[in-house]
């Protein structure tokens, strides 16, 4: 129970924008869940009010069962990186870290433990405004980890960092989750999760899109795809789609073949004599897949006929373009 993030019902409105609209999800132990929506669509404001920074209009959204403001002990329930660019500039690395630990009543010899785990010791002594995006990212995720916490939320970790720093944050989450915290990871861009998250939130104007396992979702995206690689394109084709397969070329030779399994496709191929080279599974990626959710997502409120008429089709179509652009 301490290890989760529990959101049921929350709803955030400011004047005529509805930033938070009925959402609720479950965030486990373990895992690196990833919180992905379009910018604008209500990420950082339900960070906001999990950590007690809004309140909101309905709802709740608990830490380890508890609304933020009950914690005793704040730090060492939850650790947060909202604003990688909150320190102020002329603050040392380490002193800014020496007084989170100290306000919080926390050892100071966590502060070296964290300067090391987010491999920031050597600049330590420098101050905040000398450090690039990178640094600051680190210095942001050490203060997050200082009270050792077994959930952590991080809004946007991975914006605007170079390929090393996409890497290094990556690996880091995923050790995190593997210590058994529950991870909770914002992104605008469904390919910065690709490789990281284990579980997937997606949001849109507010509202729940899906509450999915990576895993399932790409698998449901997948279907029953099998990659085909020939140097007899027509002879594979013809052939195929005779035994009820559906056949796209997709290269001078390649294609992609559904309804028929992967082995009975090179049995087939094999009792006709048709050479092939490969025959394999086609994988999608995680972008690939969301745009088949957020497609399915478009005909489901089509098909509610009432939401059609404020546009949402249309509106989700761009949403999933933000995201992969
Ligand atoms: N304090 C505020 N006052 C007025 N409107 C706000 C406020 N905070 C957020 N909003 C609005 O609420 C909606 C959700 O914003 P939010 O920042 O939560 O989205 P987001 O998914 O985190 O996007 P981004 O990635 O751009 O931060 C937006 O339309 C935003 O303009």
């Amino acid at each position: 129970m301490a290890a989760t993030i529990q959101v049921r019902g929350l709803r955030k409105q400011f004047g005529q924008t509805v930033a938070v609209d009925d959402l609720s999800f479950t965030v486990h132990p373990g895992q690196v869940t990833g919180f992905v929506g379009p910018n604008g669509a209500g990420k950082s404001t339900t960070m906001r009010m999990l950590l007690g920074l809004d309140a909101p209009d309905a709802g709740s959204a608990l830490i380890g069962g508890r609304p933020y403001a009950s914690l005793r002990r704040p730090l060492t329930e939850v650790g947060a990186l909202l604003d990688a660019a909150a320190v102020h500039p002329s603050r040392r690395g380490r002193d800014h870290l020496l007084w989170l630990a100290h306000t919080h009543g926390l050892p100071g010899r966590r502060v070296e433990q964290v300067l090391e785990q987010v491999g920031l010791a050597t600049a330590a002594r420098r101050r905040a405004g000398t450090y690039s995006l990178g640094m600051r990212q680190r210095l942001g995720i050490a203060a997050a980890l200082l009270g050792d916490p077994p959930v952590l939320l991080l809004d946007e970790p991975v914006n605007g960092l170079d390929p090393e720093g996409i890497r290094w944050i990556r690996g880091f989450l995923r050790a995190l989750a593997r210590e058994g915290r529950a991870v909770l990871v914002s992104s605008h861009l469904m390919s910065e999760l690709q490789d990281s998250a284990d579980h997937l939130v997606v949001i849109g104007r507010g509202r729940l899109i899906a509450d999915t396992p990576v895993a399932e979702l790409l698998a449901a995206a997948s279907g029953d795809r099998v990659a085909l690689r020939t140097s007899a394109r027509t002879d594979a084709m013809s052939l195929l789609a005779r035994e009820g397969g559906t056949v796209a070329a997709n290269g001078r030779d390649s294609m992609t073949v559904t309804g028929l399994p992967a082995d009975r496709i090179t049995a087939l191929l094999g009792a006709a004599g048709v050479p092939f080279s490969e025959v394999g599974s086609d994988r999608v990626t995680l972008e690939e897949a969301y745009m088949e959710l957020t497609r399915d997502a478009a005909e489901f409120r089509a098909a509610e006929g009432s939401r059609a008429a404020e546009g949402f089709p249309a509106d989700t179509a761009r949403d999933g373009q933000e995201l992969t652009s």
